[in-house]
């Protein structure tokens, strides 16, 4: 049987929708009998092509039935982070190709509108859905499209970012129609971590007056009472019987956000009729559901921050596939988590600091040993940015670790609030280059570019481990000041990755093999494929002289000057966007000293680059190994002609 004729035949009602048009026509009591069906699709699907699974089990409800009662895409869903979204993809037209999810030229694991007129904004980055919907929300006023509603769904980690604040104290500011779907599992990643999550309990236990408020609003609107101009008045007078019943006043009504909940969130039927109840209501408003993340498949529930991305398993026994890495580099991220720790044993003045990403960045492992020296603050990484200034104002060293591409989030902060002061904190920028399956989004080109203009600032990058915690060690010495130290995702470069730790030189860069055709300049993990294209090349009768640059900022002035004075032709190549990288380093280097040289920079151009493996990604931007030789051997051969 192919996978289509079973996927037919195990759910029937699942294949008989196509669009929403086609939810829309069952009957709403056949709506759990399809949420049983999508969640066995989900599993089925995810366990043989790997995904964000627990997220997406945990808001099958709440994708059916917003597609049930909203006239999308007309109606505008917007979905947050988007990784929750896999359903909404499912019932909307994209079924039969969800086994391309998060390959190579197949679905993006994440909304995305260049893949579908579903897909309403660019998702992958937490809490930005209140800002875009409400800003869609004001199109449509401004439109005069009066009718449509937009929905921002957002869950309970994702709200507490500091954008999405910053979309709640506006949203009342002006008519629209948004309704923000709060999705509560208390659960990020990881557990969830800030007053916000606590206080959104607390809500639970005022659940007496929200019962009563929610039946009082269908009443207004069964009889026609609730009217935009009486909005206010009966907000405030809402508002002032919360505090009295509860003593207590609602964050989000306090915000002008009409706010009903908590419901629970996997009750199809119910979700239905709440949604058709608040669809027409004019102004903004937030429905609270609370869901259990993974629902349906129990290792999921029992262990949701594994099963947030768990990769390949057995769908019947739960059990995850594991690769064999008997004999292989271990993870940086392992490497960075050891380390840490090692360093914080000799170093007091060492803390860490994470942006809700502590199991992905170890930054565990610094927790388990040294909880009261550990913060993670959940996702904002502006404030764990300004947070580590802080900390490092008053003497102590934060290592900061965040993704590359999260870290964009905190880029002002690296400016204003570290770098103009010069203050000690040690970025540690995990994930930094092509990350592979979670795409455009997701990778991290920019870094080298984003903090090479950046004053004071050190930028580096290790080849290996070894360097990784040569990097670690040296940044936290006296009178270093702010120190980037960004490396991939993923394996290193060697078996044996502990070592003796070392100062290296701020700025110096190292030779690595000798050569005379040809200087290939590298920086990071990547010069590995540098150093195997020279080998190659050497059997193709070219002799390259390879160079780790390590340092990007303050950049090897030596390593520029012997290179413009030896070599005709000059290579760059690094793992990140070249404009602005170590190739627009280099290049301004030659032009500025006048060095006739034939310059060939190798790295992402200037455009995004969507999902794939590393390694068919690295081959599509030319920087894999075969890609390198070729290259150079091209520039080589033209060169002497
Ligand atoms: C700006 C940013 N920081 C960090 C992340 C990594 N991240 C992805 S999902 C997630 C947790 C989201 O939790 P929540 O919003 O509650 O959704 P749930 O997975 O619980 O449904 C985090 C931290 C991100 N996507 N964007
Ligand atoms: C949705 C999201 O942003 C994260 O879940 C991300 O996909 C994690 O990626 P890693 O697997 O690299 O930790
Ligand atoms: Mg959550």
């Amino acid at each position: 049987m192919s996978n289509n004729e079973y996927i037919n035949n195990t759910f029937p009602m699942l294949a008989s929708i196509d669009s929403p048009a086609d939810l829309k026509r069952l009957p709403v009591d056949s709506l759990p009998t399809l949420c049983k069906e999508l969640r066995g699709f989900l599993i089925h699907e995810l366990s043989t092509n790997p995904g964000h699974f627990a997220s997406s089990m945990g808001a099958v409800e709440i994708n059916v039935a917003l597609h049930y009662v909203f006239n999308t895409p007309y109606d505008r869903l917007v979905w947050d982070v988007g990784h929750q979204a896999y359903v909404h993809k499912i019932l909307t037209g994209r079924r039969d190709r969800f086994d391309t999810n998060r390959k190579m030229g197949g679905l993006s694991g994440f909304p995305n509108p260049s893949e579908s007129e579903y897909d309403t904004f660019i998702a992958g980055h937490a809490s930005n859905s209140i800002s875009a919907a409400l800003g869609m929300s004001m199109a449509s006023e401004l439109a005069h499209e009066h009718d449509r509603k937009v929905v921002a769904i957002i869950g309970d980690a994702s709200i507490s970012g500091g954008l999405a604040f910053e979309g709640l104290n506006n949203a009342a500011m002006h008519n629209n129609n948004l309704l923000i779907v709060l999705n509560d599992n208390d659960m990020s990643i990881d557990t969830p971590v800030g007053s916000l999550g606590e206080y959104m309990t607390d809500i639970t236990t005022s659940k007496r007056y929200n019962t009563m408020r929610y039946k009082a609003y269908q009443f207004c609107r069964r009889h026609h009472i609730v009217t935009e101009h009486g909005r206010g008045l009966a907000l405030r007078f809402n508002n002032a019987i919360k505090s009295l019943l509860t003593g207590q006043q609602n964050i989000f009504e306090g915000l002008n956000i009409r706010y009903f909940g908590p419901f629970d969130g996997h009750d199809v039927v119910k979700l239905v009729k709440i949604f058709n109840d608040l669809k027409d209501m004019t102004g903004p408003k937030i429905v609270h559901l609370r869901t259990i993340k993974g629902k349906g498949y129990g290792p999921a529930e029992k262990d949701p921050t594994t099963w947030h991305s768990p990769g390949k398993f057995n769908e019947a026994t739960g059990e995850r596939v594991k690769a064999d890495t008997t004999g292989q580099p271990t993870k940086y991220q392992y490497v960075f988590g050891h380390t840490l720790v090692e360093l914080a044993k000799q170093n007091p003045k060492i803390v860490g600091i994470t942006a809700a990403m502590p199991t992905g960045t170890s930054m565990s492992m610094l927790q388990e040993a040294f909880p009261e020296r550990t913060f993670d603050v959940g996702i904002s990484e502006g404030h764990a940015v300004t947070f580590s200034g802080g900390l490092a104002k008053e003497g102590m060293h934060p290592f900061c670790a965040i993704y590359s591409s999260f870290l964009q989030r905190g880029y002002d902060e690296i400016i204003h609030d570290v770098a103009i002061q010069r203050l000690p904190v040690t970025f540690c920028i995990d994930r930094a280059g092509l990350v592979g399956e979670d795409g455009v989004t997701h990778h991290g080109n920019f870094d080298l570019a984003y903090l090479r203009c950046i004053p004071n600032m050190i930028v580096s990058a290790p080849m290996n481990e070894h360097y990784l915690r040569h990097l670690m060690y040296t940044s936290q010495l006296p009178g270093m000041g702010p120190f980037a130290i960004r490396y991939p995702r993923g394996k290193g470069a060697l078996v044996q990755w502990q070592c003796d730790m070392q100062q290296l030189p701020v700025g110096k860069g190292r030779k690595l093999t000798q050569g005379t055709d040809v200087a290939i300049l590298s920086i990071g993990h990547i010069g590995n494929n540098v150093a195997r294209a020279v080998e190659l090349l050497r059997q193709e009768g070219i002799a390259a002289a390879h160079y780790d640059m390590i340092f990007l900022k303050p950049i090897d002035q030596a390593i520029l000057a012997e290179v413009a004075s030896k070599f005709k032709c000059v290579v760059t190549v690094e793992d990140g966007t070249v404009v602005g990288g170590l190739g627009s380093a280099v290049a301004e280097y030659m032009a500025c000293n006048g060095a006739a040289v034939k310059l060939l920079r190798m790295g992402i151009d200037d455009h995004f680059v969507n999902q794939g493996t590393v390694a068919q990604l690295q081959h599509l931007c030319g920087i894999d190994v075969e890609s390198i030789v070729n290259r150079v051997e091209n520039l080589v051969k033209g060169e002497s002609k």
